[in-house]
């Protein structure tokens, strides 16, 4: 966590799961709100997510109801 300058804390995320167990799908979904064709990564993938987004807090995100509308919507 750290303020760098901002109000909003930062957080550091890691995201792991099986092969091909939607972690690239999520995350790019959290990232663009919508469904992406994706490929299996090589190596990682990297991206920065504003804590507040469409009026949803971050802290939103923790329940697995919410999770699951966000990616299969
Ligand atoms: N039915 C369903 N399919 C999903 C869901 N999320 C991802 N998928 C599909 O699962 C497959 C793998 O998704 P990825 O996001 O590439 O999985 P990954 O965990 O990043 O895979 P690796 O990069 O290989 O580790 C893709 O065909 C997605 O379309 C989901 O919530 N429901
Ligand atoms: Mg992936």
């Amino acid at each position: 966590m750290g303020l760098r300058g901002s109000k909003l804390p930062e957080a550091h995320v890691l995201l792991l799961g099986l092969d091909n167990a939607g972690k690239s799908t999520f995350l790019y979904k959290l990232k663009h709100n919508m469904s992406v064709n994706t490929v299996p990564t090589i190596g990682f993938n990297v991206e920065m997510l504003e804590a507040r987004k469409n009026g949803k807090n971050i802290h939103d995100l923790a329940t697995q109801k919410f999770l699951l509308q966000m990616v299969n919507s």
